[in-house]
């Protein structure tokens, strides 16, 4: 295993949260602990992003913004990664499919909030995102109806799972993914930007 890449052994299910996190919140602790639970994970991982491809302005930089998450977590069983870094990978295609071939038999699973489910058709190979790894999405205030007609919860509307079984999300075959309610946090990295008066 490279250096600074967290452990992980065949058969775990990790969930990935693939994120800014400038800065992280507790909406983003919110969506972990549920996917935790709902998805019946072992893990889950923050993968804080060097920079999103689809935004304009950089974030904050990824030292200050990963010391920031892990101020906040408490739970054992999240890692915070700079793994995108460390692999130089910006897409998601790309990060998944090194992880894959970097943990044989781990069950990855891609997390992300429902307001990025309507955004998702415009992401790179985003079909072969959602053949790589099954898709957990987690409600955000605002969005749920926006999710519901999203191009790619039309497009995969055949592989989504029933709300009941988002248990076995992790091992089901790909593609798959699942959308569960959870108690709502309106929190959000803009709004606390916003507060501080910073402009990005
Ligand atoms: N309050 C929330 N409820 C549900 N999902 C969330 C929430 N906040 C963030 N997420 C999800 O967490 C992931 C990482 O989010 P990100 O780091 O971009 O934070 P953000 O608050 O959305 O930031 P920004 O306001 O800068 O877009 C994304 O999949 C996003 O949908
Ligand atoms: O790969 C892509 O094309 C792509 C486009 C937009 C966002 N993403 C990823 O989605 C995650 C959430 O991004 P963000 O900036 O909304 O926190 C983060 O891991 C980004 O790298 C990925």
């Amino acid at each position: 295993m490279r250096s600074g890449l967290p452990v992980a052994l065949p058969g775990m299910r990790i969930g990935l949260l693939g994120g800014s996190f400038d800065p992280a919140h507790e909406g983003h602790v919110n969506i972990t602990e549920a996917a935790l639970q709902r998805f019946r994970l072992d893990r889950v991982w923050w993968l804080v992003t060097p920079g999103n491809p689809l935004k304009a302005h950089g974030p904050a930089p990824l030292r200050e913004r990963i010391a920031r998450a892990q101020k906040l977590l408490v739970d054992p069983h999240v890692v915070v990664t700079d793994i995108e870094a460390r692999l130089q990978t910006r897409m998601t295609a790309d990060t998944i499919s090194a992880l894959k071939h970097l943990y044989p038999g781990v069950h990855f699973v891609w997390l992300m909030g429902s307001d990025n489910l309507v955004q998702f058709h415009h992401w790179d190979r985003w079909r072969e995102i959602a053949d790589m790894v099954p898709i957990g999405v987690l409600a955000r205030p605002g969005t749920r109806l926006a999710a519901r007609n999203a191009v790619a919860a039309q497009v995969l509307r055949r592989w989504r799972l029933p709300v009941e079984k988002a248990g076995l999300l992790a091992d089901s075959p790909t593609p798959a993914w699942v959308q569960v309610n959870l108690p709502m946090s309106k929190l959000s990295s803009t709004a606390l930007r916003r507060a501080k008066g910073e402009r990005r």
